[in-house]
């Protein structure tokens, strides 16, 4: 498949970003004259970068379209017990219309359980199996997971063909990964899902058309693993030895051979959360019958 763009252009996420948030500050001033007001609750267990990183997009976000937040802060040695009330509080509270919990959880909760916990109507970042099952068969009625679906909207929004493109992602995780093929193959593409034990990796990473890298490694794409003229998506968002964030590209080292290629921070992040915004002000108006 040939990408017409020039090469190595820079696509930001902000005009993506910007379109989503337009019509949502429209329908969320409608909700608000009528006395309704959509509200996000943030589930986060202690203080890692990359869910940091995700609230400070989201609570800006959420604040800039008029959609109010509460985040609720776990200590780090939280029980199974008191994660799931914590959950269920958020279930019951009518003020609420979406609850995400930032995952991967600590080791000592066991998320296979917490999935069943939440409830499906407010679950904007598709944590629970009934939502993940909507999206394997394609039907819309559900929450796919926001940064998977930011991925989308970002090549939507550059034209980028995905009927028959060759697309390799990089990275099988359930928040990103895995849910990422799915929405990509809903859209006709040839997908490929590669991980650790992917024999020749940068043969297979290099035959793609367009690269999607979400394994969380600081700058591991190099030049190598990609093909002249390929877009490429990061979707990593890692700390680097200098305290800075960066993504899973070593962006400097592929510009010149990708066609397109999204920052970080800056790129699918900030459509992250307005795709975020979109689930939660969808999740108050169907608990509102609107
Ligand atoms: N339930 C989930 N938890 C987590 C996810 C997820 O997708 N669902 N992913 C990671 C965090 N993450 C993406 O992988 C992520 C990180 C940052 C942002 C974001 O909004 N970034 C903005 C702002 C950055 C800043 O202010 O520093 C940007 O890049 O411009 C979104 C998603 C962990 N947990």
């Amino acid at each position: 498949m040939e990408v017409t763009a020039t090469k190595g252009q820079i696509i930001k996420g902000k005009p993506v970003a910007d379109q989503i948030s337009e019509n949502l500050i429209k329908e969320v001033n409608e909700l608000v004259k009528e006395g309704i007001n959509p509200k996000l609750a943030i589930v986060r267990v202690g203080a890692k970068g990359n869910d940091l990183a995700y609230e400070r997009g989201a609570l800006k976000r959420c604040q800039t379209i008029g959609i109010e937040t509460e985040v609720i802060e776990l200590s780090e040695d939280i029980t199974q017990e008191e994660y799931e009330k914590a959950l269920r509080n958020l279930n019951e509270n009518k003020d609420i219309h979406g609850i995400l919990c930032f995952r991967p959880l600590p080791k000592q909760l066991n998320e296979e359980e917490i999935k069943y916990v939440i409830s499906p109507e407010k679950d904007v970042d598709c944590f629970s199996p009934i939502n993940s099952a909507k999206i394997m068969e394609g039907d819309t009625s559900g929450f796919p997971p926001c940064t998977p679906t930011a991925v989308v909207e970002i090549l939507k929004h550059y034209n980028v063909e995905l009927q028959g493109a060759n697309i390799v992602v990089l990275g099988r995780s359930m928040v990103v990964g895995k849910p990422t093929a799915m929405l990509l193959l809903n859209e006709n593409a040839t997908v490929t899902i590669c991980h650790s034990r992917t024999k020749n990796l940068e043969k297979v990473t290099s035959e793609a058309d367009i690269l999607i890298a979400a394994v969380g490694r600081a700058k591991m794409i190099k030049e190598n693993f990609i093909k002249k003229g390929a877009v490429v998506i990061d979707v990593g968002i890692n700390v680097d030895e200098d305290g800075k964030l960066c993504g899973d590209v070593d962006t400097s080292a592929v510009f010149d051979k990708a066609s397109m290629i999204t920052p970080v921070p800056a790129g699918v992040g900030s459509v992250t959360s307005s795709i975020l915004a979109k689930h939660v002000v969808k999740a108050c108006k169907a608990q509102n019958n609107k």
